[in-house]
């Protein structure tokens, strides 16, 4: 689940992206980075119920940094410092991105639904999936790069697409995908 916050995760936010296709967006840029502590937002919460039963003020949010431009750079620094650039290919990140996306995947095998929040897991798992989450994303960054992708600015423009595909008012409350939808 996205970890949110602010005026999005209270659903404030209407059918309209806020981005437009060329990944100028107004929102984001007028949005503060709330300070965050011990994962939880500061600022005032809105508490409508979450579909999980939880409450929007129970809402998990990421700290503000490093950025995705700051983990491209300490990526880069890394790889430089050990000549590895010569192995990292566009080809070859993705090979081992997807790797570490089945390590991901064999910390939840066998283990049936686990609810979000991950109850009875040990901090010990709970590291273990931090450090596999982490090498899917920087592999995934150092991808973006080598392809020339600009991630952040790409993510703005898919979520706008997102919500132009899926408006809230049309598909609230179903999973199904948008080619299902008759009209
Ligand atoms: N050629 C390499 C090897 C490693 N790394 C970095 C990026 C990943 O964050 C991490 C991956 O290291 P490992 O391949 O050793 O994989 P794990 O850390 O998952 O170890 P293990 O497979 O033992 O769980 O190190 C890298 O950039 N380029």
């Amino acid at each position: 689940m996205m970890a949110t916050n602010g005026k999005d995760a209270c659903g404030l936010k209407g059918d309209e992206p806020s981005v437009s296709l060329n990944g100028g967006n107004e929102a984001f840029a007028n949005k503060s980075h709330s300070p965050v502590v011990h994962g939880a937002a500061t600022e005032a919460p809105c508490r409508s119920k979450l579909q999980n039963g939880g409450t929007e003020a129970e809402r998990f949010t990421f700290s503000p940094e490093p950025t995705v431009e700051d983990i491209r750079r300490m990526q880069a620094e890394f790889t430089d410092e050990r000549d590895w650039n010569q192995f990292h290919q566009p080809r070859n990140l993705l090979l081992a991105m997807v790797g570490e996306v089945g390590e991901v995947s064999e910390l939840f095998q066998w283990r049936g639904e686990v609810a979000e929040g991950l109850p009875g897991w040990t901090e010990s798992e709970r590291e273990q999936l931090a450090q596999e989450l982490s090498d899917v994303m920087i592999y995934l960054v150092e991808l973006a790069e080598k392809c020339r992708v600009d991630l952040p600015q790409a993510v703005l423009r898919k979520m706008a697409l997102n919500r132009l595909k899926y408006p809230a008012s049309k598909v609230h409350g179903s999973a199904k995908k948008y080619t299902e939808y008759e009209d």
